[in-house]
């Protein structure tokens, strides 16, 4: 099977300068060699093409909306060619808002699809709840077709038609959720583990139950919409928005084995790093952390791994 690495240097959802560099320090990190070490055929499609709009004047309280809508329709665009050519697409960001793109493209190729969204943010405010006006934090909210009538169209989103339900989606990480993503969770029932229920009830429950209320037949192609920031920020410290008592390293490791496990993972975004935020020590473990995390996905395995075609000597 074909994995497709396609790097978004992508910045505009949030403010703080750097996350674009996150495909390049995560490629300088060897990340596309680890992944080579494993069953995986490995197409890297190099980095999608940004362009920048001057005078993007916010629309409403949404910062930088036609940056983001133009970057995201590409990032639509380039996602459902790679899912449509039978590769695991792996996005790598870029803040968070690169999601609207990935997730909006992933459906275009596979309709069915369900959404783990790992983060200490829920990701779904919508342009009129938002405490920031920052897309990075609204990603959600303009792909579900639930709160479609709550809020006008964003200029620079006219192509972007709403396209998963709010039960498609699965949080697991959160710890720092506003109030109207908050009252969203409730309103629609939208299975949320946060760090509590993980510490009550432990990652193995998490990920049995997370899957299990998603895609009872296990069946759907899996959409892992992954943020760094949903790691501890002592493991992950390059990252805009860092939150105290996240997951563990070994808590990101097995969310990965368990997602690998279905043989369903079929679009994953890695988003956040942003290397201007850290030391150099900083960046070296964040970069370190997210591809030890990511290779589990691909079927490195703690318990130690060889390949299809070894032949021990
Ligand atoms: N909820 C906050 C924070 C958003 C965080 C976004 B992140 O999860 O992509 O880092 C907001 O809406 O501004
Ligand atoms: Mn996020
Ligand atoms: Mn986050
Ligand atoms: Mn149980």
């Amino acid at each position: 099977s074909k994995v497709g690495i396609l790097g978004i240097p992508f910045s505009k959802g949030q403010p703080k300068g750097g996350a674009e560099m996150g495909p390049e320090i995560l490629r300088r990190a060897g990340l596309v060699s680890r992944i080579k070490r494993f069953d995986y055929q490995v197409v890297d499609h190099g980095d999608i093409e940004i362009e920048s709009i001057p005078g993007d004047k916010p629309d409403g309280n949404v910062k930088n909306p036609r940056s983001v809508g133009r970057a995201n329709k590409k990032i639509s665009d380039k996602v459902a060619s790679i899912v449509k050519s039978k590769e695991l697409c792996l996005n790598l960001g870029g803040d968070h808002s690169i999601a609207i793109g990935s997730i909006h493209g992933h459906c275009r190729a596979e309709p069915g699809l369900v959404v783990v969204w790992v983060d200490a943010h829920a990701d779904i405010n919508t342009p009129l709840s938002s405490p920031s006006g920052n897309m990075h934090g609204m990603p959600l909210s303009l792909l579900v077709k639930e709160l479609a009538d709550r809020f006008s169209p964003v200029e620079g989103f006219d192509w972007c038609k709403p396209c998963i339900h709010v039960r498609d989606i699965v949080y697991i990480g959160l710890r720092d959720v506003d109030e109207g993503e908050r009252w969203i969770i409730d309103q629609f029932g939208i299975p949320a583990y946060s760090m509590q229920e993980i510490d009550k009830m432990g990652i193995k429950e998490v990920m049995h139950h997370a899957l299990k209320n998603l895609d009872p037949n296990g069946t759907r192609p899996i959409h892992l919409s992954f943020d760094v920031d949903g790691l501890d920020p002592t493991i992950t410290p390059s990252t805009g928005t860092p939150v105290l008592g996240g997951l563990n390293i070994r808590e990101g490791q097995y969310i990965m084995e368990e997602l690998a496990n279905t043989g369903r993972l079929s679009a994953i975004d890695i988003v956040e790093v942003n290397p201007l935020l850290g030391s150099e020590k900083d960046n070296m473990v964040t970069a370190e952390t997210t591809i030890s995390v990511i290779e589990k996905c691909f079927g490195s395995k703690r318990g130690g791994y060889y390949p299809a075609s070894y032949v021990f000597p």
